[in-house]
């Protein structure tokens, strides 16, 4: 060892050592690019670590031996040199080999060192016996030991250091460790010989000359071998035990885990936990060295199948697994490369159960297309659904038909008898419609009491129509509802595809466009629709926006028409309204109370109505009465009574001049609140009329069970009376019934004499129409009321006169 110092620190240059080092830190930074490079195939690898080797190997011993002995004039040993090379060559490739060999411990690590320092010391000693012959050459035991075991140690570290997948720079460090082999071999080779001068006493001492030096590298380099595959073993036991540890403390982890786990190497499957066992209803032993794509139904995507490479997390890979009896489960596959318990790199698959999540996704997809009511396709399914069936049928060239329905009476039931009894009541139309249709079919609820039918093949047009007559009849039978039986009835229109329109919106605008239709034309009808009847609708639309400014405005107006009695004195004048439209004239209000009545507008409309009209009223000096016509939505008004009690307070009219005229569909919505009303208005000295009898139901209940004070007679029975028998009978039963039951009857629409005197001829009590008198502008109205107190007034006169005289 001393001679080792002696001759890095006195014998060497530090010029030399510079040289050495550098030219060795370079070729060992090659040889181990070459070593780790995967560019290249594992022969190639070896060799070129070889070459790199042996010149780096050479270099440096050629270098320190001519610095070391300058003075000498040396020549080089061919054939030696060539064999110590060789020699290098090999071991070179001998200690790449236990490198790059599959199974790397830390073994197959010190023997590489091993083999890499036996074969640079065993060239350098061999050129080095070949320079000095005839002469035996003189060494330090101890240093060429001190060589060999350093040298095996730093190039058994390089290798390491290379191999470790833990290590943050490995080919840095490596190509240093191997660069310090590269100078630390050659220089210690040739320190370990001794100077010249003690040669002679080598010489003379038996037992160190006595050996052979390549005969001392071999044994040394054997101890080395013994003694650092010994610490070797050792250590390779503890990663082992250690390793196994790990695994096992993974294993635990793994299986503890909700998700399967697959470690591959490629596509075989090396590792599977617990749970994937469990998903696939596979042991450990069937999953081990199986193709992992055989596990799913559909292959993974060549990013999962090539899982190494990179460490990076892919994204999440929905894919099916199957599972016990051939079972699909939904999953979701993450796969990520890291170092598996044996330090080589695996795919690691993270396989996650996500049925309970795909139900939830088809639960929450499920809801976005249904109505949760009646469970039917809402408005998003059905536009799916029917951009599907106007696609087949353009391609098939079948026709299709689009029904919209909605139903007539439902707002009365659900106010009525309440939204549950609704829900329930939409549900059963529901289940009514339903059995209607073939199972080819489509039913939706678009929401409130609005359906669509889609009929995806018809032959003709009346393939629809017949279903929509149907499911008009399918809502005849009542509906038992809280105990009550509820009535509703559905307006349906037809729009038919491809002729109505080639969009799902188009079609569903005509079939609701007719729809409207068939509500105008009195509900509970089917319409199918016409080019143009989008045009009336808009028509409509600004009708009603008209009516609306009107009433703001003030801009309609009434008209007032006589009621006469038998005697010919006038009795009353009904308040009928008008609207002057500045643009369309006079509008009737057979057009505009409809809309008014189904915009909602009547309610407005309505008690202006009452209230201009009682005004007007209250100025007549004489007792002639007002007669105002309610409409059912008026009706419906809670507060109906205390709305006409506070007009008639505003006015000052006297609550027996004022008679209401309700129709009977009016009274028919809701009888029990019908009956209250008329009662409460009656008790509160107001006058209530049964308008239009004879149309409609015309029955007699109503005439028996509600306190009416008169029933009008509908002037399309007194238009006949003169010329049908039949009408004329039915008008005399009425005027007879109703006097049994104590109630005045009027005639209205009474245009000629003839119907006059049939009338007044069977004590008719009250006489209305065209003959006696139009509707009038109010000044005309209050002329003739002033005019017919004057006569009245007149009369009294005469009357008391007559008594007098
Ligand atoms: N809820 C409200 N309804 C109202 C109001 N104002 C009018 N109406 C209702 O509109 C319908 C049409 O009314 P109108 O065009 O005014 O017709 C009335 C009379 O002009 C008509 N009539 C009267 N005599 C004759 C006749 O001899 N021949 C003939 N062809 N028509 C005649 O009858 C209508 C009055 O009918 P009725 O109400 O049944 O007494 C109409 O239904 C009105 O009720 C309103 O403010 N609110």
């Amino acid at each position: 060892m001393e001679r080792l110092f002696t001759f890095l620190l006195s014998e060497q240059h530090a010029m030399s050592h510079l040289t050495v080092t550098v030219f060795a830190f370079l070729c060992g930074t090659f040889a181990i690019r070459f070593l780790a490079s995967a560019r290249f195939r594992l022969k190639t690898q070896i060799i070129l670590f070889g070459i790199a080797i042996t010149i780096a190997g050479l270099t440096s011993f050629f270098d320190t031996l001519w610095s070391s002995y300058p003075y000498l004039s040396w020549h080089i040993p061919e054939p030696t040199t060539a064999i110590a090379a060789v020699v290098m060559f090999a071991m070179a490739c001998v200690s790449a080999y236990f490198y790059l060999c599959p199974k790397r411990t830390i073994k197959t690590v010190i023997l590489a060192g091993c083999a890499l320092a036996f074969g640079l010391s065993f060239s350098a000693f061999t050129i080095l016996v070949s320079i000095v012959k005839p002469f035996v050459l003189a060494y330090d035991l101890s240093a060429v030991l001190s060589v060999m075991v350093l040298g095996s140690t730093l190039c058994g570290f390089a290798f390491w250091e290379l191999g470790s997948p833990a290590a943050s720079r490995p080919r840095f460090f490596a190509s240093i460790l191997l660069a310090l082999t590269l100078t630390v071999l050659p220089l210690g080779s040739m320190g370990s010989v001794l100077p010249f001068g003690e040669w002679m006493t080598v010489i003379q001492t038996p037992d160190s000359a006595s050996f052979s030096p390549i005969g001392v590298i071999a044994l040394s380099e054997f101890i080395a071998i013994i003694f650092l595959v010994g610490i070797a073993s050792f250590l390779d036991v503890r990663v082992a035990v250690a390793q196994q540890r790990e695994g096992e403390r993974i294993r635990h982890l793994a299986d503890g885990t909700f998700e399967g786990l697959l470690i591959c190497r490629g596509t075989e499957i090396i590792d599977a936990n617990q749970r994937i066992q469990e998903m696939t209803g596979l042991d450990l032993t069937t999953l081990r060295h199986r193709d992992m794509p055989d596990l799913f139904v559909t292959p993974p995507s060549q990013q999962m199948l090539s899982g190494g490479g990179s460490a990076a997390l892919f994204a999440p890979e929905q894919l099916e697994l199957i599972g016990p009896g051939k079972r699909r489960i939904p999953v979701e596959v993450l796969t990520r490369e890291m170092a598996y318990v044996d330090g080589q790199p695996a795919a690691v698959l993270a396989v996650r159960d996500i049925t309970e999540r795909k139900a939830a996704e088809e639960h929450i997809r499920y809801l976005a297309l249904h109505d949760s009511l009646t469970s039917l396709p809402n408005r998003r399914g059905l536009e799916m659904v029917l951009s599907q069936v106007i696609e087949t049928s353009r391609q098939s060239g079948v026709q299709s038909a689009i029904l919209g329905l909605d139903l007539d009476g439902f707002k009365a039931v659900n106010d009525t008898l309440g939204h549950h009894a609704g829900d329930i009541l939409l549900k059963e139309v529901a289940a009514r419609f339903q059995k209607q249709l073939r199972d080819s079919d489509y039913l939706a609820r678009l929401g409130g009491d609005e359906f669509i039918i889609i009929l995806r093949t018809i032959r003709t047009k009346d393939d629809a129509l017949q279903l929509a007559k149907r499911l008009l009849a399918c809502l005849w039978q009542p509906f038992k509802l809280s105990g009550h039986d509820a009535y509703v009835g559905v307006s349906i229109g037809v729009a038919i595809s491809p002729r109505d329109g080639d969009s799902a919106q188009m079609l569903l605008k005509c079939a609701d466009i007719a729809m409207y239709q068939a509500k105008l034309h009195g509900k509970g009808q089917v319409c199918e629709f016409a080019a143009g009847m989008d045009a009336d609708l808009r028509e409509r639309h600004d009708l009603e926006l008209d009516l609306r400014g009107a009433l703001s405005r003030g801009e309609l107006t009434i008209y007032y028409q006589p009621l006469f009695s038998s005697a010919g004195k006038i009795t009353a004048f009904e308040a009928l309204a008008r609207w002057p439209h500045p643009e369309r004239g006079m509008i009737p209000p057979d057009r505009f109370i409809p809309l008014a009545e189904e915009t909602g507008l009547i309610v407005p409309l309505g008690e202006w109505v009452l209230r201009k009209a009682c005004t007007v009223a209250a100025t007549w000096s004489s007792d002639i009465s007002i007669a105002v016509n309610l409409s059912p939505t008026q009706f419906q008004r809670i507060d109906l009574v205390e709305m006409v009690s506070s007009v008639l307070k505003e006015t000052g009219l006297e609550p027996c001049r004022l008679e209401l005229e309700v129709t009977e569909s009016l009274l028919m919505e809701d009888m029990e609140k019908a009956l209250a009303l008329v009662t409460d208005l009656r008790k509160r000295g107001v006058r209530v009329a049964l308008d239009d009898f004879g149309t409609g139901y015309s029955s007699l209940a109503y005439l028996h069970n509600f306190p009416f004070d008169k029933v009008k007679v509908d002037r399309t029975f007194i238009n006949k009376i003169t010329n049908d028998p039949n009408a004329w009978t039915i008008v005399e039963s009425i005027i007879v019934m109703s006097h049994k039951l104590k109630l005045r009857v009027t005639a209205e629409g009474i245009e000629t004499g003839a119907q006059l005197s049939l009338l007044q001829g069977h004590g008719c009590d009250e006489m209305q129409g065209f003959l006696l008198g139009r509707p009038m502008p109010e000044t005309d109205a209050s002329r003739m009321a002033e005019n017919e107190s004057k006569t009245a007034r007149k009369d009294h006169i005469t009357v008391v006169q007559d008594i007098n005289a």
